[in-house]
């Protein structure tokens, strides 16, 4: 039996996980780790506490297998992405902490690339828009802020990358600098066309080339780990940002089809094949994967709040204990009642893009409660969703498949409420797969492939295996009348900035 182990280097927390050669798990371990949010709008990780959560969970997990690391045949990444690192290449030790893809902090640089009529540019290359989110602008920032940094890349000394490369490095011990292509694609230095860094926009964004990783394909050699770290020398062989891992753990190999993934945020992805389709409604163009150095892209909505809006009841409002306190409190509030949440923590993503907008609530009367605010919650996933649809249906118009059936998986799908209030909003099926840990099966999968254990991608769509259908059961009048009440919330909440 062959064994391959993931590591999904999430927002919140750090998970490893062991699978068999029929990527069956095997043994899960998960480690949560602070987060910083030294000012307003900002949000940080320290580099150390990503690698040392990995170091321990990929031992637990190893430990609750029963098995040691010269059994697992390589090692899959997948990540938080965006999140980008600067290190010293001789220490090997960050040079500020990891800034975090929701961080804000750079909205006003933002500003000025549209303003300057930058975005344009950024747009055509990157398939991205002039916004905080991606990597480009806070490296520049680290750049321009920490002591002596500007002058230590200019003479060759740092080396930047997202979290995938952060770990390579570790795990190698300092000898690979590398990425795969869709973490590459987040940065706004890639140009998803050619499959290159893109000097233009190094230029722009004052960011020496010095700095930047190897970058390969999905399934591919990225090195091998330094025994000491492990005990065994193991191949890494598969890595991709989380939300693409997820495309491949989903079997989404087609045009046309859709995943996805419902955790702190909610990512929604279209596989446009091996054209980039490009967005008019404020979807990003990104890469689904790279195999044997064929790009194949995807339409992409960014939800920034999904599940972390549950988080915020349990740890903000305190009116849950646990996640799944919400599904009673759904099903109990009262029908009367139209309350909408308009979770803009950190802005609002596509299709509305606008960094400076914070969330409310409207609608609240005397009688409005836990219930009514935890069933808008549990809603506000779905009007979001059908936002994203909405400009994807009107964008693929072109594609073969526009309406399609919706994958959904990650932690907050375990909701049976959210989902069939997703299914209602959307008018649309969705699926929920036996595996909900797609990320993390994709990662596998990516590493499998490479090692000749895994199955090629059709076969490999064949041992999908659906858990619920969840189909639409609201009346067209309520839908409609529901969303156009969502619409007229978001209106309210906007930045006059946007
Ligand atoms: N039963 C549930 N109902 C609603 N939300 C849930 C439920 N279970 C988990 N969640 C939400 O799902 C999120 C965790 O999903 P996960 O995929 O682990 O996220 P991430 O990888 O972004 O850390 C949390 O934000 C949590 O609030
Ligand atoms: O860590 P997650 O699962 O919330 O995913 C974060 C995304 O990759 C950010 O783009």
């Amino acid at each position: 039996m062959a064994y391959l182990i993931a590591i999904d280097q999430g927002t919140t927390s750090t998970r490893s996980m062991v699978f068999n050669e029929r990527l069956q798990v095997i043994a899960l371990a998960q480690q949560e780790f602070p987060q910083y949010f030294p000012q307003s709008g900002w949000v940080e990780h320290d580099p150390e506490d990503l690698w040392q959560t990995t170091l321990s969970t990929l031992k637990a997990a190893l430990a609750k297998a029963q098995l040691e690391a010269a059994d697992m045949s390589a090692i899959g990444i997948t990540n938080q992405r965006e999140t980008v690192v600067v290190w010293d290449k001789d220490t090997g030790k960050a040079i500020y902490n990891a800034i975090v893809w929701q961080d804000r902090r750079t909205a006003d640089y933002c500003q000025e690339l549209k303003k300057n009529g930058s975005e344009a540019l950024i747009q055509q290359k990157t398939g991205l828009r002039a916004d905080p989110y991606f990597s480009g602008t806070e490296v520049r920032w680290i750049l321009n802020h920490v002591e002596g940094a500007r002058a230590q890349a200019e003479a060759g000394q740092l080396r930047m990358g997202t979290i995938d490369t952060w770990l390579i490095w570790q795990l190698t011990g300092g000898k690979v600098h590398a990425t795969d292509a869709t973490n590459a694609s987040r940065t706004m230095l890639f140009n998803i066309h050619t499959g290159q860094w893109d000097a233009e926009l190094l230029k722009l964004l004052e960011i020496p080339a010095s700095l930047l990783p190897e970058v390969k394909d999905c399934a591919a050699d990225f090195g091998i780990t330094d025994p000491a770290i492990l005990g065994a020398a193991l191949p890494i062989s598969g890595v991709a940002g989380d939300q693409h891992a997820a495309v491949v753990g989903q079997a989404c190999f087609q045009a046309g089809m859709m995943k996805s993934t419902y955790g702190t945020g909610c990512f929604a992805l279209l596989n446009t094949g091996a054209h980039a389709v490009n967005s008019h409604n404020n979807l990003l163009t990104t890469l689904a994967y790279q195999l044997n150095g064929q790009r194949t892209y995807a339409l992409e909505g960014s939800i920034f709040i999904a599940g972390a809006a549950v988080q915020w009841l349990r740890d903000g409002l305190k009116i849950i204990q646990k996640a799944s306190d919400t599904q009673a409190l759904a099903e109990a509030a009262d029908p009367n009642q139209t309350v909408y949440l308009v979770p803009a923590f950190v802005g609002l993503g596509a299709p509305y893009w606008d960094p400076e907008a914070r969330g409310a609530l409207y609608g609240l009367t005397r009688n409005t409660g836990p219930a009514e605010i935890s069933k808008a919650t549990l809603e506000s996933i779905g009007y979001q969703t059908r936002d994203l649809l909405q400009a994807m249906q009107a964008d693929s118009a072109g594609l073969k498949e526009t309406k399609t059936v919706l994958r959904v998986d990650g932690g907050m799908t375990a909701s049976t409420w959210a989902m069939q209030f997703l299914a209602d909003i959307l008018d649309s099926p969705v699926d929920r797969p036996q595996i909900l840990e797609s990320t993390a099966t994709g990662a596998a999968y990516l590493a499998g492939l490479q090692q000749g254990i895994c199955p090629a991608p059709e076969q490999f769509a064949k041992e999908w295996a659906l858990d619920q259908r969840f189909t639409p059961t609201m009346n067209q009048a309520t839908r409609e009348q529901k969303y156009a009440g969502w619409l007229d919330a978001v209106r309210r909440t906007r930045s006059s900035l946007a």
